[in-house]
This record gives C-alpha cells, sequence and structure tokens, in this order.
C-alpha cells in the first residue's frame, strides 16, 4: 500500500536551463507511480502563499527543450525566518502534499532542510548554472550555460582578431569559477580568472600576450568569472598599460542562463527528476540527488551542504600550459 499520495514539485534561485526537462521527469515518474503532483510557482514564495497548480501528463507536454522554468522561480526573504517556513509548512499541508521537489541550489537547500525538520519530506535537485553546488559533480544547466557562453565568446574572438585586439569576456558563476574555467579551455583562451585561484595578472597575461606578440599572434582572450577578486574593467586598464594592447570588456550576463537545454541537462534531468521521486514514494525524505562518478546518488541535505568542493586544479593548469 503506498502511503504516499501526493507531492509538490517547485523551482527556487535563478532559474537554469533544463529545469523544465527536470519538472516533467518528477511529474511523469509520480505519475507512474500513482501519485498526484502538485506544481508550486514561484518558488517558496508560492509554497507561502498557495500559488499550486494541479499537474498532469499534458501539463508538461512540450516543454522538455525550454530553457527557464514554466513553473517561474523566485528569491523568497520570508522563507528565510522561521514564522515564513512555519506557513510555508501549513499550506503544503494544507494542501495534502506528503513530500516536496526542491530544484535549485545551494540556498534552496538550506529551505529544503528547514522544511524536512518540520516534519515535510523534500528533496532536492541541483539546478544552476553555476555547478557551485559541493555535494554533487554536476547541476542541471550547466552544460547549456557553458555552451551559450562558449558561442558569445567564438563570436567575440573573431573581432578580436579583426581589430587585434585583447577581449575580456565576464562570465558568471557567483563566488565560484567552474563555468570561467571550461569555457576558457573550450574557447582556447589566453587565460582564465577564477575566484579559488588568485592570478598575477602581469606574470599569467602581460607576459603571455608580449611572448604571443614576439611569435606573431595579433589577439587575446581573457575570460574572467564575476567572482574574480579584481574588476574586469581595472584588469583591462592594467592589461592596456602595461603591454600597449587595445582591450576590449564583455559581460554576458544572463544571456548564459537562457536556451534551450543540451542533450547532457535533459538527461541528467530525468535521471535526477525520476530518483528524487523514488525516493519520496519510499517516505525518504531530507535528501539532495546529486551525480558521483557518473552515477546518481543521494545525500542527507545537511551533509551535502557541508562537503567541500574544489575547482579542477589540473584543468586550471593544463589551462596555463596550453595557452600560447
Ligand atoms: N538559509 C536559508 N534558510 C532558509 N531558506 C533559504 C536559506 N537560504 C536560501 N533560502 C531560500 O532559497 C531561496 C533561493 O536561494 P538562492 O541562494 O538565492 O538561490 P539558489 O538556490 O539558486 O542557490 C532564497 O530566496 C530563500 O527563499
Ligand atoms: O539573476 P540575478 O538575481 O542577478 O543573480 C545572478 C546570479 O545568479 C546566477 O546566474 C545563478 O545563481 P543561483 O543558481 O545560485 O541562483 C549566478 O551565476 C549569478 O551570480
Ligand atoms: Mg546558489
Amino acid at each position: 500500500m503506498n502511503k504516499v499520495k501526493k507531492i509538490g514539485v517547485l523551482t527556487s534561485g535563478g532559474d537554469s536551463p533544463g529545469m523544465n526537462a527536470a519538472i516533467r521527469a518528477v511529474v511523469r515518474s509520480a505519475i507512474d507511480f500513482e501519485m498526484d503532483i502538485v506544481g508550486i510557482r514561484r518558488g517558496y514564495n508560492g509554497l507561502i502563499n498557495g500559488d499550486a497548480v494541479v499537474l498532469d501528463s499534458r501539463s508538461v507536454s512540450d516543454i522538455i527543450q525550454r530553457g527557464g522554468t514554466f513553473l517561474y522561480t523566485a528569491r523568497c526573504m520570508e522563507f528565510m525566518n522561521p514564522e515564513g517556513r512555519q506557513l510555508g509548512l501549513e499550506m503544503a499541508q494544507k494542501l495534502g502534499l506528503d513530500g516536496l521537489v526542491v530544484i535549485g541550489g545551494d540556498g534552496s537547500f538550506r529551505g529544503a532542510e528547514k522544511l524536512s525538520e518540520l516534519g515535510m519530506p523534500t528533496v532536492g535537485i541541483p539546478g544552476t548554472i553555476d555547478n557551485d553546488i559541493v555535494c554533487t559533480e554536476y547541476s542541471i544547466g550547466f552544460d547549456t550555460a557553458c555552451n551559450i557562453a562558449l558561442e558569445a565568446v567564438d563570436r567575440l574572438r573573431d573581432t578580436a582578431l579583426s581589430h587585434e585586439k585583447c577581449s575580456l569576456i565576464e562570465v558568471m558563476g557567483r563566488y565560484a569559477g567552474h563555468l570561467a574555467l571550461q569555457v576558457g579551455v573550450a574557447a582556447g583562451a589566453t587565460a582564465v580568472l577564477v575566484p579559488e585561484k588568485v592570478s598575477d595578472i602581469e606574470k599569467d597575461i602581460c607576459e603571455k600576450i608580449r611572448e604571443g606578440r614576439s611569435s606573431g599572434k595579433t589577439h587575446y582572450i581573457v575570460i574572467v568569472a564575476e567572482g574574480y577578486k579584481d574588476k574586469i574593467d581595472d584588469i583591462a586598464k592594467l592589461i592596456e598599460t602595461q603591454t600597449d594592447i587595445s582591450t576590449r570588456v564583455t559581460v554576458l550576463g544572463h544571456i548564459q542562463r537562457g536556451g534551450s537545454p543540451t542533450v547532457m541537462d535533459r538527461v541528467i534531468a530525468a535521471r535526477m527528476g525520476y530518483r528524487a521521486v523514488d525516493l519520496l514514494r519510499k517516505g525518504i525524505g531530507n535528501r539532495i540527488v546529486a551525480i558521483k562518478n557518473n552515477e546518481v546518488v543521494d545525500y542527507n541535505i545537511n551533509e551535502a551542504l557541508c562537503m567541500k568542493k574544489s575547482i579542477d586544479l589540473e584543468l586550471c593548469e593544463i589551462c596555463k600550459s596550453i595557452a600560447k
């Protein structure tokens, strides 16, 4: 006898491509396990306000290929305090929920953990372009964001080459440099600046530009993570003064968060969505679904949030070594 009869799903924090594919997987798996499923709109705000819609198989048709999240997402200050969370719990109970799937980032999972503590079994699915969730090798949206940013950098290279300039491109990632490093390596950047590692602008960039110039190189690409300690405009000015090359700065911004999810993001969304529902139907909550060695695993939320994750230092070295 299945005691878990009805679950909810919401998206929270910054949107990421593949969130829709994850919602679809959650909805369809829940229906397959003979559970009712409700979509909570606008993150924890919707949970507090009861902004809920009953979902069926057709409600999630034609969304697998779309970026963003059709349930809308939000950042909810009220949920940061106990009173707001109590209201959220009471609304979840009023809606008759036996469990909740939260698709979002580390902040959303802190909220999910507290909801679990209050007695509502909650499972988190990592969805953020930053790939900064420590317990998982991969979060939904990262691959798509990398590809979108890469396409933009490839275009900027055309102009940098034609005008013999140094193009500095700022990519997102909040306090993490995963996105910057992947894009930098894939774009063949002269240098990548990430928050996890202090770089020496003179040695790591200016010297490389002078060396490149003496071997006939005429244009340069520098990728800067938004969380890097120095402002991109200041770095550009310094490079210009030290090397006499003309620089241009481009901040990619939200363009990186939109667009149709890649194969990788859709498939991982399907695998994680299925696992989240499978846990809840067994009455298991307070978990985060994650990827470890390409397998889907799950962790206790508190333990997961205490884990440490560092930037791929070997890839940083490779990037440095092959940039000539
Ligand atoms: N410590 C916390 N306790 C409870 N809820 C939290 C906490 N941190 C974040 N949240 C909730 O999760 C939402 C999203 O968090 P945020 O850090 O903005 O994005 P992300 O989940 O993508 O990391 C917040 O607006 C808030 O509603
Ligand atoms: O869209 P906003 O509110 O300006 O937030 C920007 C932040 O959101 C992100 O795009 C995604 O971060 P989260 O997944 O933690 O929400 C970060 O890379 C960036 O720092
Ligand atoms: Mg986050």
